[in-house]
């Protein structure tokens, strides 16, 4: 059995085509790994499956093929284990903040009492800056605000793994700058095992432990996984002032810009094993980490093991 706390293996889905033609998978082959405390981001350009693959480790979607571990079980269906965050702050309206969490809370504790749910909800909320706005209503609320509402529902229900979605893509910088800041302190504190789509470099390498390169779609797989070297101790501000924090920029820039799309084909799985994807340190490299790009002839044998140094 895998020592991982979560497992994804051979992960693959196709989506019914109107009119009854077949549909190529959007991914397929999807295999990694995330150990408990870990931070994951996921990266990818648009319609690669980002979504699609948080869905189905949220219980929300069926895969056409493969598998979810998660602690050991299957991952069949939605459960108070995972907390998601999604781009748009699904809030009800009609509630308060506090209700809002507390809602949450209750479907997941049914025999804790009022003041026991009201005191833990306050707590998350404080936590993400919203103790003084814990009785206005969602309307009441800036976007980032209602954000951080999501957040702390999340958080609040102490799920085995929290699912995030973009969370900050509807967010101003500044806005987005402060809450990422939050979600940093939050994560060391708790140790929270995380999975975050984002598309934004600069937001994975301040956050993640290690960072999943995903090929364009369709047949998108798994490309290469970057392992964030930087010590954890990270800050927005000083980031910028360690060497690593470019060489990773670059090379996560560089595969988005010219490797994302070599991926696809027969020709492809000569170079790249889709099962065990290279994990690579560039921030720790001297020089540019590898790139990998389709050859021009036949490839030499000992190309996969090249690309999985
Ligand atoms: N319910 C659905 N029915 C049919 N096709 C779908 C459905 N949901 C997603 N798709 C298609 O699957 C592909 C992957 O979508 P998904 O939203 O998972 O990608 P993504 O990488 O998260 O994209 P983005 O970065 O733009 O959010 C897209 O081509 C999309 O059109």
């Amino acid at each position: 059995m895998s020592a991982h706390f979560l497992t994804v293996e051979a992960l693959k889905k196709v989506y019914p085509a109107d009119g009854g033609q077949a549909n190529p998978p959007v991914f397929e082959d999807i295999h990694f790994h995330i150990d408990k405390g870990e931070f994951v981001c996921i990266i990818g350009h648009s319609g690669c499956g980002k979504t699609t693959i948080l869905n189905v480790l949220a219980g929300l979607e069926e895969a056409s093929g493969g598998n979810v571990i998660m602690d050991g079980r299957e991952v069949i269906g939605p459960s108070l284990d995972r907390g998601v965050v999604f781009q748009s702050h699904a809030l009800m309206p009609w509630m308060t903040v506090l209700g809002n969490v507390a809602f949450a809370v209750k479907s997941k504790w049914p025999d804790w009492g009022k003041d026991k749910v009201t005191a833990h909800c306050t707590e998350y909320l404080e936590m993400v800056g919203l103790g003084h706005a814990i009785h206005k209503k969602p309307a009441e609320l800036s976007g980032g605000m209602k954000q951080r509402v999501g957040i702390a529902r999340a958080f609040a229900i102490q799920p085995k793994m929290l699912l995030l979605d973009e969370p900050f893509g509807a967010l101003d910088a500044l806005t987005r700058g402060t809450i990422q800041d939050e979600l940093l302190k939050i994560v060391q504190a708790t140790h929270q095992t995380v999975f975050m789509i984002t598309h934004d470099v600069d937001e994975a390498i301040l956050l993640a432990d290690k960072i999943v390169l995903m090929s364009n779609g369709p047949h998108a797989k798994i490309a290469e996984i970057v392992e964030v070297t930087m010590p954890r101790s990270r800050t927005r501000a000083g980031i910028h002032h360690d060497p690593q924090y470019y060489k990773i920029r670059n090379h996560l820039v560089d595969f988005l810009v010219n490797r994302s799309k070599t991926y696809a084909g027969a020709e492809a799985e000569m170079f790249h094993d889709a099962k065990n994807p290279p994990v690579v340190q560039p921030g720790l490299e001297a020089e540019r980490a590898p790139v990998v790009s389709l050859p021009a002839e036949k490839p030499a044998p000992q190309l996969k093991q090249v690309v999985n140094q």
